[in-house]
C-alpha cells in the first residue's frame, strides 16, 4: 500500500515524455510512469484503446426494436453473449447524438461494469445500497434489474456528480424506487426503509401517504416528504460541503445528515415525517435490517479504464494529479478510502447480505490488499464465488474467488471485482 501514499508526490512531476515506436504512444508524464512501474503495470496497456469496443446496454424491453435501433445508429450492435442486455459497437461510434441515446432506450456502459452489478444476484425486491454511485451507470442497471419491487439508496460525497445520476434516473424513467443522498460513504448510516412501517404503525403510514400524494397538498406546516418535485436552484450549504470535503475521520453523521437530494414515489419516504427518516439510523440495527446487497464500487486511480486515461489529452496531463487522486476527498491514502467504504458498506449489510467490492484499478494495492486486509478484520465476512463468471472473459484475481477483467483479454475495460457474503457474527 506504501507505493500509493506517494503517488501524490510522484504525479506532482509535470515533466511529459512520449515514447514514440516503443510501448507508449500517449505522452504519460513521468510520475504516472513511475506509478504504473511501481505498481507492476504494463504502459503499454493504453495503445490498445482504439480496438477496445465500445459497449452499450439497452433498457429492458427495448430489445425488440434492434432492428430500428441499429438502423438509427448506422451500425449493427453486436451481442455480448456473456452478459445479457449489452450490445458492442466499434469504439469510435458515438451514440451520444443518437435518437435512441436521447429517446433512453440504451445506456453507454462498460461490459465489465455490467459483470461488477451482475456479480450481486440481484432479483426484484431486494433492497439495494449504493455507496459510490456516480455517475450513475450501475446505479440504473441496478434498478433495471430490480423492476418494479425493493429499494435502491444511491450515496456519493459529490454533489455535482450525483445530480447527475438524478438527470439520469429521470432520463431513463428509472427513479421511483430510488432514493440519492449526498453523504461521506465511510459513515454512511441509514437504513433501507423496508416498508413504511419499520417506522410507525400500518394505519399512520396509510394516513400520511394519502396526504403526501395529493390528499391535502395546502398542508403547508406538514413536515411529512411530500411528492418529490424538482427545484430550480438546489443549494447545499457551505458549511454542509466542508465539512463532507473533510473526508471520513471529520465526518459526523450528527452534525452534518445525509442530504437526501431525491426520492423516488416508491422509495419509501412518501408519507414518512422527516424526522423518522433519520431515525433509521443503524446502530445496532443493520443486522436484521440492513441492505440485502452493497455495491461499493469504490473511488481508485482509475488506471486500469483506457477510456479515462485518454481523456486526460483533452483535460491536459497536468490535471491528472488532482484528477487521480483528489486530495480534498482523501484525507490520507485511497487504499485506506477503500477499506472504509469497504468497511462501511459491510457494516450497513444484513447477515446473509451480499455486497460487491469493485475498482476499476489494476493495481494490486487498491484490490486485494485492500480485501485481504478487510478480511482479517472482519471475521464473519466470507468470499463468495461468482458463479456466471464461468462463461466471463475475466480471469482469477490475485486471492482466490476474487476477479479482474484485463483489457487486454477481456476486451473490456480493466476492473477488479470480489464478492462477500456477511455470515452470522462470529
Ligand atoms: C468509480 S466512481 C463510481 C462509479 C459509479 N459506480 C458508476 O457506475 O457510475 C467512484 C465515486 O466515488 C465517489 N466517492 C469518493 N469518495 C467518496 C466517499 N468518501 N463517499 C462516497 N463516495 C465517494 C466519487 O465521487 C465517485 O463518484
Amino acid at each position: 500500500m506504501e507505493i500509493l501514499n506517494n503517488i501524490g508526490d510522484l504525479l506532482s512531476d509535470t515533466k511529459n515524455i512520449h515514447i514514440k515506436n516503443g510501448t507508449v504512444n500517449l505522452p504519460l508524464p513521468d510520475a504516472y510512469l513511475d506509478f504504473l512501474k511501481r505498481n507492476g503495470l504494463d504502459p503499454s496497456i493504453y495503445d490498445d484503446l482504439e480496438s477496445l469496443p465500445r459497449y452499450v446496454r439497452l433498457k429492458p424491453g427495448v430489445e425488440s426494436q434492434l432492428g430500428e435501433i441499429e438502423a438509427e445508429i448506422g451500425r449493427r450492435l453486436e451481442k455480448v453473449v456473456w452478459l445479457p442486455g449489452f450490445f458492442a459497437l466499434p469504439p469510435h461510434i458515438h451514440i451520444a447524438s443518437s435518437n435512441p441515446y436521447r429517446q433512453g432506450k440504451l445506456y453507454g456502459m462498460d461490459a465489465a461494469s455490467g459483470a461488477a452489478v451482475a456479480a450481486l444476484n440481484i432479483v426484484p425486491g431486494d433492497h439495494v445500497l449504493d455507496l459510490c454511485a456516480a455517475p450513475g451507470a450501475k446505479l440504473c442497471m441496478i434498478l433495471d434489474l430490480l423492476s418494479s419491487s425493493g429499494s435502491l439508496t444511491g450515496v456519493d460525497i459529490a454533489r455535482h456528480r450525483l445530480a447527475a445520476c438524478r438527470t439520469m434516473l429521470q432520463k431513463y424513467g428509472l427513479g421511483d424506487h430510488c432514493r440519492l443522498f449526498v453523504a461521506d460513504g465511510t459513515s454512511f448510516c441509514l437504513l433501507p426503509l423496508r416498508t413504511c412501517v419499520d417506522l410507525k404503525s400500518n394505519s399512520e403510514c396509510a394516513l400520511d401517504k394519502k396526504k403526501a400524494l395529493g390528499g391535502s397538498t395546502c398542508d403547508k406546516t406538514s413536515d411529512v416528504y411530500m411528492e418529490w418535485k424538482p427545484r430550480r436552484h438546489q443549494k447545499v450549504s457551505k458549511n454542509a460541503n466542508k465539512a463532507r470535503a473533510g473526508g471520513a475521520s471529520t465526518f459526523d453523521p450528527i452534525k452534518v445528515e445525509p442530504e437526501l437530494i431525491y426520492y423516488g414515489k416508491n422509495s419509501g419516504l412518501i408519507g414518512l415525517k422527516k424526522s423518522e427518516l433519520f431515525r433509521s439510523y443503524c446502530e445496532d440495527k443493520a443486522f436484521e435490517f440492513g441492505y440485502d446487497k452493497v455495491l461499493v464500487d469504490a473511488e481508485c486511480t482509475h488506471d486500469g479504464s483506457l477510456k479515462h486515461i485518454h481523456k486526460f489529452e483533452q483535460w491536459g496531463w497536468e490535471t491528472l494529479q488532482r484528477r487521480v487522486l483528489d486530495a480534498q476527498r482523501t484525507t490520507s491514502s485511497i487504499t485506506l478510502l477503500q477499506l472504509q467504504l469497504l468497511t462501511n458498506g459491510y457494516r450497513l449489510l444484513k447477515v446473509g447480505g451480499v455486497l460487491v467490492y469493485s475498482t476499476c484499478s489494476l493495481t494490486i494495492a487498491q484490490n486485494e490488499d485492500v480485501v485481504e486486509q478487510f478480511l482479517s478484520e472482519n471475521p464473519s465476512a466470507e468470499l463468495q464465488e461468482i458463479h456466471d463468471s464461468k462463461h466471463w472473459p475475466c480471469s482469477s484475481g490475485g486471492i482466490m474467488k476474487t476477479l479482474r477483467f484485463n483489457p487486454r483479454t477481456s476486451r473490456t475495460s480493466g476492473l477488479f471485482v470480489a464478492k462477500i457474503m456477511k455470515k452470522i457474527d462470529i
